[in-house]
């Protein structure tokens, strides 16, 4: 008969299983228990052990599962209920192994991740399981055997009983089997009853193990939380120390910091000396070299031509020698001929005149011819004497030819010498040859050099910065007093000074307290009133230098009338001698490395706000603007008008003289200097042309002076309210590596900078200060512009507030719009006297406006 599932179901409640089953259940259940444990515990790690996860145990119901055990009749399972139903036990009991089984599986699933002591509880519970439900194999055999003694004796054979001692079918007639079977089934369930119950007096172990645990954990956590809260403590500490230890490292990083900049400082002053050496000792080196080369070369040519005329001279003598020897030989040899000659005629003369005399007196002198014969053989005697003597004569003149024949041996042995000596010539040549090719090697070498040299005073100018301010104070002139008190702190300092101490006079408060002010004030360059012009100029040398590189260059003399700046710029060893001297000589030097400059001079001033020529004629400028002159005519002076050109940054002043300072004019070449076959100026040409230069920049100056009285009657009073501006610009070309530079040196020269307020000036004075300050303050709003915007060219730069700026556009520091930049050396002029303290202070403040103001790298054209 078949049952549905829902009949199952109603059967499960009551826990007891079919009969045949529950022998092997019984004796199983706590064999089971560790082996389940273990198996629920995998199933928790992996997941499933039989495909599903977290199934039941097995061997115990699921409630999906139906059950594959034979279902007894109704009826049977009534009368089985009826009989358990005193005795089964409470139903907790069963479930309470099975639920501890996936119960322990699942708490050591979710201790696995703690830490030890848990671990421990685990292994412990799970030893107190296996102590309660792992029994060895003997164990279990032994309580099936007791199982099968428990049955009551004559049932057995009614049993269906296997080996294992699982009970079989019964009869359906076979009550008392049954009843045996259900007798066996209550003592089953008693076992069971007993394991249930020593399982839970294990689990009661088991749990107040965890309890102890728990209670350990507890007082474990006390002590961490305690722990924990020493750790904090400390961790705060460390926090405070970590924190002091970071205020003292960002001071000693900022004591750091400044340490550098200093040593930064230092290391660039001592670079820039050591250049600055080290130009100067190649300078001179190259000087000697060049000198020793040239008085080489002069040398080897004087030894040359020495020893030509010498060998010439040696030539000469020994041929007119060796012809005299031979004429000398030869007129001997004929001599001696011809007096043998001679002999040899007048003997034979005689002996034929004696045998004539012998034979006509024959006949009548026959006694003598015996005599006669004699004498005949005596003559012939004589004649073989005279013929041996002839022989000995030709022999002699034979010999004679031979040392003809040696000295015209000897002639062709010196002329063959002379041939080795025009092979000496040729490898003299060659080696000549050789030299110039070496001295071109070195010229390119020079080249290189001078080069590398450009670049290195760039680099050094950069360093240095595009726009400089040096500070000078004038000594005291004869019949000043009162000096104000200076201090110069550095002065002693390798690179010179840069710091200034300025002590204000002592002034009185209103309740009559003494005031002593003092300011300290840092520049490039600070010279006290014992230095000189050529001191002030030799720090200038590096910006001259750069003109000639190619950059333009502006240097500004600024102060207040008195302060030496006309002193400064124009006098003896001032910036403007001094450049030219230095261009000149510069010039001279790049001569020889290829290098061919023009220098042109222009000489302009800007008098309230009106240009000038300072070389044209002066005559016109006072009456020129829009005034009418004596003769009641409009004379208009010439206009100047100020051009930029964008494309090469050139700067023009319409209708300006301009003076050809180099090269030298041409009659002046031919007078006062000449050249050597190499192209080089000899050292008396050198010193003609230095003298040619002096002279037209001396002229030059005095034009400008002379147009400046003219102009006013008060020279002085003029000049210190106008801005003169001396410009020289340099064209060079080197054909050799086909590179060309052009540069621009203004020298200002600028108006004194009195306060309109101090000054007291009044009419055409107050029109002149205050076009004087307008173009000194645009000159420093245009400074301060190319500070703040850097100099770049999209940066609106207030040129055009001021003649004077906008002549100097392209040369103030900033960049022209081809890119071209340019560099500003301000030269502060101050008054030693106490009473032009303010004025001094005024100019300081100007000073370091301006010298605070950093400028982009310059570039060269
Ligand atoms: N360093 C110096 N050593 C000696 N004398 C000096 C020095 N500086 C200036 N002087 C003298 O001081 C006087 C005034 O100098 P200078 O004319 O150069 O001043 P300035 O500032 O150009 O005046 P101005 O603005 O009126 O042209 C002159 O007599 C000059 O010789």
């Amino acid at each position: 008969m078949e049952r549905s599932s829902s009949q199952l179901e109603n059967m499960r409640p009551s826990g007891i299983k079919p009969p045949s089953r529950l022998p092997a259940m019984a004796s199983t259940v706590a064999a089971r228990t560790l082996a389940e444990a273990s198996q629920s515990s995998l199933n928790a790690r992996n997941g499933t052990s039989d495909g599903s996860i977290m199934g039941p145990p097995s061997g115990i119901p699921s409630k999906h599962k139906p059950s594959g055990l034979p279902e007894p009749p109704t009826k049977r399972k009534t009368l089985i209920e009826r009989a358990a139903e005193p005795l089964h036990p409470p139903r907790s009991h069963l479930p309470a192994v099975n639920r501890l089984q996936p119960s322990s599986g699942h708490a050591r699933t979710k201790s696995q991740p703690t830490s030890g002591p848990r671990k421990a509880s685990n292994i412990s519970l799970a030893s107190a399981v296996a102590k309660s439900g792992a029994r060895p194999a003997s164990q279990q055999n032994a309580i099936a055997a007791q199982k099968r003694e428990q049955v009551p004796s004559g049932l057995e054979d009614d049993l269906d009983v296997d080996s294992s001692g699982v009970m079989g079918k019964r009869k359906a007639w076979d009550t008392n089997g049954r009843l045996h079977d259900m007798e066996a089934m209550y003592i089953e369930l008693r076992t069971q009853f007993a394991s249930a119950a020593e399982t839970k007096n294990t689990m009661e172990e088991t749990l107040s193990a965890y309890k102890m645990q728990i209670e350990d954990l507890k007082q474990a956590n006390r002590e961490l939380s305690s722990e924990n809260k020493n750790l904090s403590s400390d961790l705060d500490r460390a926090k405070n120390d970590l924190h002091a230890t970071a205020i003292d490292m960002r001071q000693a990083k900022r004591d750091h910091e400044r340490d550098l900049l200093d040593m930064e400082c230092k290391t660039e002053r001592s670079i820039s000396d050591i250049q600055r050496q080290h130009e100067k000792d190649v300078s001179r080196l190259e000087r000697e070299r060049e000198k020793a080369g040239d008085a080489h070369e002069r040398e080897i040519e004087r030894l040359k031509k020495d020893w030509q005329q010498q060998r010439d001279v040696e030539v000469d003598t020994m041929r007119k020698r060796q012809i005299e020897e031979m004429s000398q030989m030869q007129s001997n040899h004929d001599s001696t001929l011809a007096t043998l000659q001679l002999e040899l005629d007048t003997s034979r003369r005689s002996d034929e005149g004696r045998a004539a005399e012998s034979a006509t007196q024959a006949e009548a002198l026959r006694h003598t011819i015996s005599s006669l014969q004699s004498q005949l053989e005596i003559a012939n005697s004589t004649m073989v004497s005279l013929r041996s003597q002839n022989s000995a004569a030709e022999s002699r003149n034979a010999a004679l030819e031979q040392d003809k024949a040696a000295l015209i041996s000897k002639t062709h042995f010196l002329e063959g010498n002379q041939e080795a000596q025009s092979l000496e010539f040729t490898t003299m040549s060659d080696q000549l040859r050789h030299a110039v090719e070496a001295k071109e090697a070195t010229l390119e070498t020079l080249r290189r050099e001078e080069m590398l040299r450009r670049k290195l005073n760039a680099t050094i100018l950069e360093l240095k910065g595009n726009i400089r301010v040096f500070v000078r104070t004038r000594p005291l002139l004869d019949g000043e007093a009162d000096p104000s008190r200076v201090e110069y702190p550095d002065s002693d300092a390798l690179e010179g000074g840069r710091e200034l101490v300025v002590h204000a006079p002592t002034s009185f408060s209103v309740t009559g307290k003494e005031r002593n002010e003092k300011h300290n004030y840092a520049f490039d360059r600070v010279f006290g009133p014992g230095l000189d012009n050529l001191a002030v100029f030799e720090d200038c040398r590096d910006l001259i230098q750069s003109v000639i590189d190619g950059y333009n260059v502006s240097i500004l003399s600024y102060g207040q009338t008195g302060s030496g700046k006309t002193f400064g710029m124009s006098g003896v060893n001032g910036v403007i001698p001094s450049s030219i001297n230095i261009l000149l000589s510069e010039i001279r030097r790049l001569k020889t490395k290829g290098w061919e400059y023009a220098v042109e001079a222009s000489f302009v001033e800007v008098y309230n706000e009106t240009l000038n020529d300072l070389l044209g004629d002066a005559k016109t400028w006072d009456e020129g603007d829009g005034d009418t002159n004596t003769n009641g005519k409009n004379k208009r002076k010439e206009k100047h008008e100020i051009h930029h050109d964008a494309m090469n940054g050139k700067t023009t002043v319409t209708n300006l003289t301009s003076t050809q300072l180099w090269p030298p004019q041409e009659k002046i070449v031919s007078q006062e200097t000449s050249t050597d076959s190499a192209g080089n100026e000899d050292d008396d040409s050198a010193v003609a042309a230095s003298a040619y230069m002096q002279r037209t920049i001396d002229n030059l100056l005095d034009t400008a002076a002379r147009n400046r009285r003219v102009a006013a009657t008060k020279a002085n009073e003029r000049s210190s309210r106008s801005h003169s501006i001396f410009m020289l610009n340099l064209k060079g070309r080197c054909t050799a590596t086909n590179e060309s530079s052009e540069g621009v040196l203004n020298l200002v020269d600028l108006a004194g900078s009195e306060r309109l307020k101090q000054s007291g000036a009044e009419g055409s004075r107050k029109l002149e200060t205050a076009a004087i300050n307008k173009s000194l303050s645009s000159l420093g709003d245009v400074i301060a512009a190319l500070g703040s915007k850097g100099g770049v060219n999209d940066a609106h730069v207030p040129y055009r507030n001021s003649k004077l700026t906008y002549l100097l556009q392209n040369s103030l520091g900033g960049k022209a719009a081809n890119g071209k930049s340019s560099r500003t050396l301000m030269l502060l002029h101050l008054s030693p006297l106490a009473a032009h303290w303010q004025e001094s202070r005024s100019s300081l403040l100007f000073g370091a406006k301006v010298h605070g103001t950093h400028i982009g790298t310059a570039k060269k054209r």
